[in-house]
């Protein structure tokens, strides 16, 4: 039995914006510009919502601009085109997030093609999907590059580890697959497909829940004193009627088995932000350094 440590994101989150927000102050009074992030929302899905709000507090609290566009569920995906090409062209916006789920009728790829890749602040665009995959300067999906900053803080070096990643969105599992390979792990994607779940997770020295089901990943499938990081945000019932929010790994039955762990929350959600902001300013310096 191992004492399973808890691994504090939101401490960790909060001494990051503190030092983004010192970072920002010295970069406006060298250039005289100050950071700006323009976040597009369609649709009032009510966690997206609480989500925009949040963003926009915590870059203000940074130090820096924050531009909200807020469109009907019903607008035009033109209308969203034509959104992104003016922020495109806005010299006051270095950062461009279209929050996603997007509605049905709006094709996310065409929304995320269109973003310049030099403000695309979530990593989403091709580009710097490309770019990340063969090792060039990119900006990084913000999720992925949370759990990563989380995983060097615990372990140093992630050198030589085997690292398994439990899912293989565009957004999360493929991205971190490359940050970790980065970091010369030994990785490996796993999936809702993958043969013998179990037996490929208890290789993990770094064990990824990122598939977006509620407690998926049992505490017997955890190798003993593994480093385990919970990307997931499920809201489940509770039994005696409301909700609460539970990550893909069955985190009381992890205690005794993990090194250390993520909450959720309190885990990886609130450093996705932290990086949000610091993709921000690393968006800004650089199209500053290219005017
Ligand atoms: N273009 C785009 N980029 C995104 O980065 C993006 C997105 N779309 N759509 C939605 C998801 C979700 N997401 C979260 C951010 C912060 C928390 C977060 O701070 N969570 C806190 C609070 C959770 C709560 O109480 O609801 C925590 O885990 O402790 C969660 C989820 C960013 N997303
Ligand atoms: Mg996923």
């Amino acid at each position: 039995m191992v004492e399973t440590r808890l691994i504090d994101g939101k401490a960790f989150a909060e001494g990051l914006r503190g030092r983004i927000a010192t970072e920002v102050a010295a970069f406006e009074a060298a250039t005289g510009v100050k950071p700006g992030l323009a976040v597009v929302l369609v649709g009032e899905d009510p966690a997206s919502a609480v989500y925009v709000r949040n963003k926009g507090k915590q870059t203000l609290e940074a130090g820096m601009a924050s531009i909200e566009h807020k469109l009907p569920a019903d607008t035009a995906q033109d209308v969203v085109l034509a959104l992104v090409r003016t922020l495109n062209a806005d010299p006051t916006v270095h950062g461009i997030l279209v929050q996603l789920p997007l509605p049905a009728h709006i094709d996310a790829q065409a929304v995320l093609a269109t973003i310049d890749p030099a403000k695309d602040v979530d990593g989403f665009h091709v580009v710097n999907a490309g770019r990340l995959a063969v090792g060039l300067e990119a900006l990084v999906p913000c999720t992925p590059l949370g759990c990563v900053l989380l995983l060097k803080d615990q372990l140093g070096s992630l050198a030589g580890l085997e690292a398994v990643v439990v899912g293989r969105s565009n957004i999360v599992g493929k991205p971190l697959a490359q940050l970790l390979l980065r970091e010369d792990c030994t990785v490996t994607i796993a999936h809702s497909r993958t043969r013998d779940l179990a037996d490929v997770c208890r290789r993990a020295d770094i064990l990824i829940g990122a598939v977006g089901r509620p407690e998926m990943i049992r505490g017997v499938w955890i190798k003993p004193g593994a480093t385990v990081i919970d990307v997931g945000i499920n809201r489940v019932e509770k039994p005696g009627g409301g909700t609460r929010l539970v990550g893909d790994i069955a985190f009381d039955e992890a205690q005794g088995i993990a090194g250390a762990i993520t909450p959720v929350p309190g885990g990886v959600g609130p450093m996705t932000i932290a990086c949000l902001l610091q993709n921000t300013l690393t968006a800004a310096k650089r199209l500053v350094d290219a005017a």
